[in-house]
Order: C-alpha cells, then sequence, then structure tokens
C-alpha cells in the first residue's frame, strides 16, 4: 500500500521548473532512495513533503491525509519526521535534553522551554528519552554537551530525536553527507536496524554504497522530473540514469 502518494507535482522558481510533473508512490514500510545529479530537483522535492515550500500545483498525500497547505509542524505531528543534511540539534544542552525536548513535544503538541520545571518531574518523559539514547547507543554520553559530538554522533543524536516521536515515514536529506566510510557503515547498520520498527524510509543520498545498502527502491531525478524507478540492480544499468549522471558517466 502506498504510504505516500505524490501526484504531477509543480515547483517553479520564477522562470526555473525546480519541481517538473513529479510522481511517486512509496509503499509502507519499505526504503525508497531518491537519487540524482545536483540541481535535479531532490531537495526542493523534499522540502514540498514537509511543509517548507509549497508546490504550486499537485497532490502529495500521506497516509490518505492531504500535506498540501499544512504547516510544517502540523505535517511533523501527523507521523513525517527529517533529518536534515546538517544535524538540527541543540548545540548547548546535554544529549538527554536534546533527546526529552522532542518527547516531550510528541506528547504535548509542543515544547515551550518553561516547560523545563515540568519535565524535571515528568519520570514518563526522561524514561522516554533514556530508552531512546539506549537503543541508539548514546547512553553513555547522556550528560555530554551535544555540540561536542562527533558529526556521526550528531547524525545518530538528531535520529534519535526524530525516533522518539515514532513517526511513520522518515524523510532522510544525504544522511551520510561528510561521514568518513565507517562512520557512514556505522549509519547504514544503523538504519537498517531501525527498520524493523515498521518505519517507512525516504532517504536522498549521493553515495551509492549507501543507496544499494539500504533502499527497496530508488527514484531517479533530474531536471525537476522522476526519469526513472526500479530496484537498485534494475536502475543500475538503465541508460537514461547514466545519461542524467553526466552524459553516461557509470554509477
Ligand atoms: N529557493 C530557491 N530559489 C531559487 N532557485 C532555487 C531555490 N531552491 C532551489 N533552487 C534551484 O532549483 C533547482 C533544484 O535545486 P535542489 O536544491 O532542489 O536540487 P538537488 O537535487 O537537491 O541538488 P543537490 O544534490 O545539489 O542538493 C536548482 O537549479 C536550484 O538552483
Amino acid at each position: 500500500m502506498g504510504i505516500l502518494e505524490v501526484r504531477d507535482v509543480n515547483k517553479n522558481f520564477g522562470g526555473l521548473k525546480a519541481l517538473n510533473k513529479v510522481e511517486l508512490d512509496v509503499e509502507e514500510g519499505s526504503v525508497h532512495a531518491i537519487i540524482g545529479p545536483n540541481g535535479a530537483g531532490k531537495s526542493t522535492f523534499l522540502n514540498c513533503l514537509v511543509g517548507l515550500l509549497v508546490p504550486d500545483s499537485g497532490e502529495v498525500n500521506f497516509n490518505g491525509q492531504s500535506l498540501l497547505g499544512i504547516k510544517p509542524h502540523e505535517i511533523n505531528q501527523a507521523g513525517v519526521s527529517r533529518v536534515f543534511q546538517t544535524p538540527e540539534i541543540f548545540a548547548d544542552l546535554s544529549l538527554i535534553d536534546n533527546v526529552i525536548i522532542p518527547t516531550f513535544a510528541a506528547r504535548d503538541g509542543a515544547f515551550s522551554f518553561s516547560a523545563w520545571k515540568r519535565v524535571d518531574n515528568d519520570k514518563e518523559v526522561r524514561d522516554k528519552a533514556e530508552h531512546m539514547l539506549e537503543d541508539i547507543g548514546l547512553i553513555e554520553k547522556r550528560d555530554v554537551i551535544a555540540g561536542s559530538l562527533s558529526r556521526g554522533d550528531k547524525r545518530r543524536l538528531e535520529l534519535a530525536m526524530c525516533l522518539v516521536q515514532k513517526p511513520k515515514l522518515l524523510l532522510l536529506d544525504e544522511p551520510t553527507a561528510g561521514m568518513s566510510r565507517a562512520d557512514t557503515n556505522n549509519t547504514i547498520e544503523l538504519l537498517k536496524s531501525i527498520g524493523g520498527r515498521g518505519i517507512t524510509k525516504v532517504i536522498i543520498e549521493h553515495d551509492m554504497h549507501v543507496v544499494f545498502s539500504l533502499a527497496d527502491k530508488v527514484s531517479v531525478m533530474a531536471q525537476g522530473t522522476v526519469i526513472a524507478e526500479g530496484t537498485p540492480e534494475g536502475i543500475k544499468g538503465d541508460p537514461r540514469v547514466q545519461e542524467a549522471y553526466l552524459g553516461g558517466a557509470h554509477l
């Protein structure tokens, strides 16, 4: 069943067609990668899914509900969570506090810093946040200040902050960008390990090692349009895809 259905989505920036009749179906529980050369429209597309941009026309349906015209935090509450290219964490706070904030927001619909006093006495929220840090392998650093973490651990922390909200759909924008090979492989294993939680994942990724390790299905974008779709093996030899990646360079 399609948890995310995108129909004929268009987005122009002035005279530039950043998205041109984009169609996409993401199956529930799958890992769906979106690849394509620089400037293909991948980030624009992701921004349209989370409400940071509004398409000029088209339909975006998630879990049977239209996402168009809905504010980013409402889309988040509907079960769509996004991990950014640059980890969005509270650099001056400890890891546990970083996870407490979204845990609290997921339960109560919002978090304001004046809520700290209540959080202090809120065992349920603290326990949930601690379990999340355990799950993600960061519990030993619970009191470390987040800004001092390695890039890989910051990414891990951001993932924890998303997962604690129990998303149905997780959008990952180049989850391994700028990582060492070792951190990339750790992230692949981490993303595989959260596959069993019934979370559908859409991944934008340039690193084909990541795509081939994780994806069930791949959509290839070029010049704002989905030009090919299939299994990782299927799209590998597709001449349209080779062409899109700079005139026939091999994937
Ligand atoms: N806010 C904006 N205003 C004007 N043009 C934009 C804006 N955002 C993106 N674009 C243009 O839209 C096109 C698609 O950009 P987008 O960032 O979505 O591509 P991308 O596939 O994510 O690229 P990359 O892989 O390099 O991140 C590009 O030509 C880009 O310059």
